[in-house]
């Protein structure tokens, strides 16, 4: 499990530390893995040009004592001092190295540097960058020079990823102690390059942690295994209505999802064209024609996936309602969210509920705009599980996993060419199927979303490590594979 905190808890952990360890000891811990870092970064660190970036904080102190390490390998280091005030004893040990300082705004140094240093906000950052910082964060991307973020790149929210106009963008983040929530999370974490974390002994002094992502090992731990007397009964049977008369394909994808991610049963349910198609594609499955809004018929489930493709109608509606009001786990995915955002008490009900929307969809359920959401995730990831007292997946560049009381979980894997259509309806499906075979909403969700991207990652890698498009289908067909490699 990788875990990752917010600057207070951060802050609060550090006094501790603090407390036990000379003065100014932190600092060195920090500003020596930095310049490890950075050396490593160079050709040679004798004669090449590093640019720093200095706030008024500690953040600029870090920057200063490397610069002073570099200046004294015999790199040719220039400080741009950005800051209303500047770290004294960093100064001093850069003076003392042989660097240079410079008045802001100093475009110049950093358009000539071959390593730029960004030391202007760390932790203690907030809000949108100010002048002279906000210039400086925008040289720093046109330069052609290497961009290290020293903890956090500045105009990143540490604690959330939050972005309120311009940030540094790096294509390397030095973190000292334990990882920020802002450096896993869009947009925050695409401005983060690669990310190393530097130890300063923090650890035994961290709480739980604010947010998780899972490795591959976690993820392993959580899958079932089928035993010798494993029946299909046993290993958990999905319940999928999806799909429509207009809009098969959502319901082919999300059985193939599950079939794929290994569920003892699928039993679809839907109308007569998608039930026709679910059958010429995964004659595995057992399908239902519905001829009204129940599920009686259908045979017993462990859980159900509802929502994908299935319109939102009133027929659409009355079948929801006779889903939700059965006494097993629900995953409401696509028309099914759209459903609920009309009558949220659907989702009083006893048994667990699990949602996976999309920005758009969550927008409906909060009454929220979507743009606001993409750019406060975790905290519009958080209002959703405390106002639908639901497990809650959100989608999107990087997509997160609450539930009340629980760390929320960062998804780590994935690609860019995931973001294509009918992808989430095989999420749906894998989720669907991992709720059935006994998960909790919370593991599922994650376990899936993990899965999902995984398969994502292997399905648009070719043979000599390229990558390419990938059609919905791919990912649930490469589902086997990736689960026979964790
Ligand atoms: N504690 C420890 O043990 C260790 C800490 N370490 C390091 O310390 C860092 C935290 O240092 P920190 O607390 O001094 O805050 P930091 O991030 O440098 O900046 C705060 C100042 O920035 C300013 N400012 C804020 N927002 C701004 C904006 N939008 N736009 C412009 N300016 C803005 C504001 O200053 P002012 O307004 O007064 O000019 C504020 O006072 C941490 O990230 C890590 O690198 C490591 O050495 C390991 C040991
Ligand atoms: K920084």
């Amino acid at each position: 499990m990788r875990t990752a905190y917010t600057s207070e808890q951060i802050r609060t952990a550090e006094h501790a530390l603090m407390a036990t360890v000379a003065e100014g000891e932190l600092m060195r811990r920090a500003a020596t893995g930095l310049a490890v870092v950075c050396a490593g970064l160079l050709p040679g660190v004798y004669g090449s040009r590093v640019a720093l970036l200095v706030g008024s904080g500690d953040n600029g102190g870090d920057a200063l004592y490397a610069g002073a390490r570099l200046a004294r390998r015999g790199a040719r280091v220039e400080a741009i001092l950005a800051g209303s005030r500047t770290h004294e004893g960093g100064l001093a040990a850069l003076r003392e190295a042989g660097g240079r300082t410079v008045e802001p705004p100093g475009h110049e140094v950093v358009e000539r540097a071959d390593l730029i240093v960004d030391g202007l906000v760390g932790i203690g950052g907030a809000g949108e960058l100010r002048e002279p910082y906000r210039g400086l964060a925008l040289a720093a991307e046109r330069a052609p020079g290497l961009v290290v973020a020293v903890d956090v790149p500045s105009g990143v929210d540490a604690s959330s990823g939050q972005v309120a106009g311009v940030a540094v963008r790096a294509q390397l983040t030095v973190t000292f102690g334990a990882c920020k929530n802002g450096l896993l999370i869009d947009p925050g974490k695409s401005h983060c390059g690669r990310v190393e974390l530097v130890d300063i002994g923090l650890g035994p002094y961290l709480p739980d942690p604010d947010v998780a992502s899972l490795t591959d090992e976690d993820v392993a731990d959580l899958l079932p295994t089928p035993e010798a007397e494993s029946d299909k009964y046993r290993r958990g049977v999905i319940g999928i209505v999806a799909g429509s008369d207009r809009f098969t394909g959502a319901a082919v994808l999300s059985v193939g999802g599950a079939v794929r991610a290994g569920a003892g049963l699928v039993r679809f349910a839907g109308a007569e064209a998608a039930a026709r198609q679910v059958r010429n594609s995964w004659p595995e499955a057992i399908t239902t024609v519905l001829d009204g809004p129940s599920v009686a018929e259908v045979g017993r489930v462990q859980a159900w996936v509802l929502g994908p493709g299935m319109g939102t109608g009133p027929e659409a509606e009355a079948l929801a309602r006779a889903v939700l009001a059965t006494d097993v786990p629900v995953l409401v995915d696509a028309d099914g969210l759209t459903l609920l955002a009309r009558d949220r008490s659907m989702l009083r009900r006893s048994a667990p509920t699990v949602l996976t929307p999309h920005a758009g969809e969550l927008s409906r359920l909060l009454e929220v705009p979507s743009d606001r959401i993409e750019a406060a995730r975790l905290e519009h990831v958080r209002r959703a599980v405390d106002e639908l007292g639901t497990v809650v997946l959100l989608k999107g560049s990087t997509t997160l996993i609450a539930e009340e009381g629980r760390p929320v979980r960062v998804n780590a894997t994935g690609t860019p060419w995931l973001a294509t259509g009918g992808t989430g309806d095989v999420l749906s499906g894998i989720a669907g199927t991992l709720l059935a075979a006994g998960l909790s909403g919370y593991d599922a969700a994650s376990a899936a979303a993990h899965l999902h991207g995984l398969a994502a990652q292997a399905a648009s890698t070719g043979k000599s490590g390229g990558h390419g498009p990938i059609a919905a289908m791919d990912v649930a067909q490469t589902l086997p594979q990736v689960i026979r490699s964790l």
